[in-house]
Formats: structure tokens, sequence, C-alpha cells
């Protein structure tokens, strides 16, 4: 099959403990203002650089993700590192994910953070040269004189709200009230499950 034929999606890792509207907003604009037919967001069990210990179950971030993205038909979520060796590196999730979607250009979607410290990543060359990365601004990282700036590497002018998943964890284990933090319902599912209370 040609590239030009194939469905082009864009991967968007993330632990999302929980999912918030930085994500969603994010997301949002790549959809409207790249050439991308769909988002997939792919709850990673366990960052290989970033260790929580408030992280709650992955079946709980995965519900809360499928919660943010019920009303977008053109967002999913993807729990295939659920099924993967630990910690969860990239590398090994886009090989997988290509052999298993030849019918799909996948373009890896990072903050310009990641991509100056690309080299913390396993095998950084190898993700730059055999996938598509859109990179969006993180306050103090230069995209464009990162290492890894190269020809597979496109920018994006993203909007960023200066929220995370840390200030909403934080929050509500001040008793604090986040329901406009995070997507419609995520909130409700916070509160049901009782997640991040006893931080
Ligand atoms: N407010 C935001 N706007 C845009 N992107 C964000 C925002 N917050 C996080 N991201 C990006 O989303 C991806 C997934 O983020 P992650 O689930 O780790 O959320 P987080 O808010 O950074 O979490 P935590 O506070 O627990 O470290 C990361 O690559 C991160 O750079
Ligand atoms: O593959 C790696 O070595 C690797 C190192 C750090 C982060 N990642 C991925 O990048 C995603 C976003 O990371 P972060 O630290 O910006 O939240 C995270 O969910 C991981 O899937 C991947």
């Amino acid at each position: 099959m040609i590239n030009s034929a194939k469905i082009k999606t864009g991967l968007f890792f993330g632990s999302f403990n929980p999912v918030h509207i930085g994500h969603m907003a994010l997301a949002n604009y790549i959809l409207e203002y790249s050439d991308l037919s769909e988002i997939w967001f792919i709850v990673t069990p366990s960052n290989p650089l970033k260790k929580s210990k408030d992280l709650v179950d992955e079946n709980l971030r995965l519900e809360m993700v499928k919660i943010a993205i019920a009303d977008e038909p053109r967002f999913s979520v993807n729990d295939i590192e659920f099924f993967m060796p630990r910690p969860s590196y990239t590398i090994d999730t886009l090989f997988a994910l290509k052999e298993k979607n030849p019918e799909r250009q996948f373009s890896i979607i990072i903050g310009s953070d990641n991509l100056v410290h690309f080299e913390k990543w396993k095998n950084p060359e190898v993700i730059i040269t055999t996938f598509d990365v859109i990179v969006y601004p993180r306050p103090g990282f230069d995209a464009l004189s990162a290492k890894y700036f190269r020809e597979k590497v496109s920018l994006i002018d993203a909007p960023l709200l200066d929220i995370s998943s840390t200030l909403i964890r934080d929050a509500i284990a001040e008793k604090k009230s986040m329901r406009f933090l995070v997507p419609c319902g995520v909130y409700e599912f916070i509160l049901k499950q009782d997640l991040y209370s006893g931080l």
C-alpha cells in the first residue's frame, strides 16, 4: 500500500493520571491544524522516566480517557501497552502498532521538552528516522535547536493550558473541586472511585 492512501493517525502517549483539559485542548488543536485524520490516546502503564507513587490503576486511567473522548469519534484510546513489558518504551509500542496496523501512517505527538531531552528515551535515533513526529511547544524548550530536530519532525504552534495531572491530584487530596479542569464526566468518576483523595 502506498503511503498517501494510509490513514494518518497521531499517537498521544501519556499516563493520564488523570486525563485533564490540557491534554484534550492540545489533541483538539492538533487534530484541526494538522493533516491527521484521528488521534489515539495511548495509556502508558509505566513511564520509564517518571515514577509516581500516586499512579492509580491503569484500567481506571483508561476508563477516564474513555469518558473524556466519548463525544469525539476522531479520538480513540488504546491499551496496547498494558500487554507489553514494563516500563513502557515508546519505540517498542510504535513498532508493535505499525505491524498491527499496516493501513495507518503513525505520527507521534510530543512536547518540545521531550524532543530536547530525546537522548533519555530508548532508541531515539530509530524513532526519529522511522516515524513522523509532531512537536508542540513547551515553555523553555526550543525544538528548533534540539539535536533531534530532523526532517521527519514538524512543529505545531498549539496553545497550552498551564495545568497538569499533578496539580489536579494535589488539589483533590486537599478536597478542592477540580470539576472544570477535567473533561466532562471525569470528575464524577474520580469521586465515585474515590481516586486521589488519600494522597
Ligand atoms: N497542560 C498541558 N498541555 C499540553 N500538553 C500537556 C499538558 N500537560 C501534559 N501534557 C503532555 O501530555 C503528555 C501526557 O502527559 P501526562 O499524562 O504525563 O500528564 P501530566 O499532566 O504531565 O502529568 P503529571 O503531572 O502526572 O506528570 C505529556 O507528553 C505531556 O507533555
Ligand atoms: O520510550 C522511552 O524511553 C520514553 C521515555 C519517556 C517517556 N516516554 C513516553 O512519553 C510519554 C509522555 O511522557 P511525559 O514524561 O512527557 O509525560 C509517556 O507516556 C511515555 O509513553 C517514553
